[in-house]
Formats: C-alpha cells, structure tokens, sequence
C-alpha cells in the first residue's frame, strides 16, 4: 500500500480507494477520504477551513488536531504558561516510521518528546506516540503517552483530546446517544454557569445554534448522522465528549474560519478533559478512537 512521505506530510493511500494526508505539524490529520459500504466513491470525511494555515505558523483550523496535555485554557499549575489546548497540536511530530502494511490496513507512528520549544513552557519528562491507521471504511487514532520521569517524581497530570471536526451539513446532524448525559455548557455567559452541570434532555443533539458542550461519563460510542452518511466515533479511555459548533455567532470572529465553513462542520471531540489523567512515573497510557463510515 503506498505510503508517501513528503517534506511536511505523510500520504497513505488504501487500495480499495481510502486515503489520508497527516501534517508533521501537529499530527493533524488533515484529510481523510473514504468509501462507504453503500457506495464506492471515496469523499472526504473531514472539514478543513480554505483559510486554515498549513504551514506551521498556526494550529490547524480543521482536520483531527491533537489537543494535549490541556483542553482549552490552561487551569493546571504546570500548564499555565501553555496556551490554549496545550502544545500537541502546534509542535512538528517525528515519522516514527510504519507499523503495519497489509491489506487489512495501514499504520503509521509519529512522535513528540519534550523539543526544545516545548521545554520552555513546560518541563515535565514525557513521551509521545501517535499512531495513525487507516482501512477501507475505519480512520483510527490512538494517543500513547508515557512519563518518562524518574520513579521518585510525581504523576504526569494531563488532559487529551482529539478535535474531530466531522464534516456534515450542520444544521441538519444528529448526534447520539447523549440522552441524559451530563453536560456543562461553555457557552454559557458567567464561570458560575459554565460550571454548573446540566442533563441532555434531547434524544439526538443537534447544532444548530452556538454549542459548546462538554459532556462527563458520556458512552464512549457516538453516532453522527447526516445527509452526508452515518459516521460512528468508538472511542477507549475517553470519559468526555465535546460537542462545538460556532455557527456564525462565534464563528465569524473566527480568523481562520472560511465564510460559512460553520455550517459545513460539526466537531465530536472524544477526551479525557474534566479532571486530569494522573499517570505514575515509568507508566503508560493509550486513548483511543476509531471513526468509521456506516452509511
Ligand atoms: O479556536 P481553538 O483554540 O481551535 O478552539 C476551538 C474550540 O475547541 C473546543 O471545541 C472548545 O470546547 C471550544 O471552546 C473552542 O472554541
């Protein structure tokens, strides 16, 4: 299966027609095309904005970011001189070379320790793994993180995320099953009500205003339908799911959101993002999602 590293990017193509294009910059996925099982054509499954930077001067505005190891602004002592979502996502990843080349699947590694950049804003020992794996219908992602610290330093306390921005008209998706999950609402205009917890009382959630949800003890399994097709996100180790859409309330302040690219998105965030993940010295730990087009 061909697997073409180029300057800033690694293209796998399937041979059944899948193909996926991941920048150096960030790990981000930037591109995911794929059949379904009703029709052979591969579409793309993913919205990048047309005035999104590819060239590592910004994070990504689409695509699968990587956030670690803090979601949003930083509220942990050793993040506070990280910006927003943390580093993950803004620091050039190392091919860390192929894992699996059949016919079932393609896999590849990338990696991020502590570069010099990162180090200046943050000095915790870490390592990072992602590996990326695509087949005819399934894009997977999984984020392995070490602590590579010595075995008398406390846990590595960190937050991950991957930043789906699944692309599907949005005023028309159907996101399930969030029936009776508890949720707190970011959009929400003081820290005291962002804080306070809510119960999902809709059957399927939809977008269509201005959403910011971050949902706790969520199922882990989501169902994302649209006139585009059924996507199904499966994720491990993923407590959380964030639920955002701009619509053009937020998202025409946006600098990096094309025209209306809010109406062409919506973003299922599978995380371990309400509390920190607390990880002992010399341990690992893996988060995982597995997208897959039903429909
Ligand atoms: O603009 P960014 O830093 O990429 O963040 C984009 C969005 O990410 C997540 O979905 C957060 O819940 C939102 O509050 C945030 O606006």
């Amino acid at each position: 299966m061909p697997i073409v590293q180029k300057e800033d990017r690694i293209v796998l193509q399937h041979p059944k027609g899948a193909s996926i294009e991941i920048l150096l910059y960030g790990a981000t996925v930037i591109s995911w095309k794929a059949p379904s099982p009703l029709d052979p054509k591969p579409i793309e499954r993913l919205f990048v904005s047309s005035k999104a930077a590819l060239d590592g001067s910004k994070p990504v505005r689409g695509g699968i970011p990587v956030v670690f190891p803090c979601f949003g602004a930083p509220t942990h002592p050793e993040h506070v001189k990280l910006s927003q979502h943390g580093f993950a996502r803004n620091s050039v990843w190392t091919f860390g070379g192929i894992l699996l080349d059949n016919d079932a699947g393609v896999s590849i590694r990338l990696t991020l320790g502590p570069t010099p950049a990162i180090t200046e804003t943050y000095d915790r020992p870490f390592d990072l793994a992602f590996v990326v794996t695509l087949s005819e219908h399934q894009l997977s992602t999984n984020l392995h993180v070490k602590n590579t610290a010595l075995s008398t330093t406390g846990p590595l306390e960190f937050q991950a995320l991957f930043h789906n921005y699944i692309r599907a008209p949005a005023n028309e998706v159907a996101i399930t099953p969030l029936h009776n999950v508890t949720y707190y609402d970011k959009t929400e205009s003081t820290d005291e009500l962002r804080a306070q917890a809510k119960i999902e009382t809709r059957a399927s959630v939809d977008v269509k205003k201005f959403t910011d949800s971050v949902y706790e003890n969520a199922p882990g399994k989501y169902l994302i339908d649209s006139l585009l097709g059924k996507i199904e996100v499966k994720t491990q180790n993923f407590p959380n799911v964030v639920i955002w859409n701009p619509q053009a309330e937020a998202g025409a302040k946006i600098g990096d959101m094309e025209e209306g690219g809010w109406e062409k998105y919506v973003c299922v965030e599978p995380g371990h993002v309400r509390g920190f993940v607390s990880l002992p010295a010399g341990e690992s730990w893996i988060g995982q999602q597995v997208i897959t087009v039903l429909e």
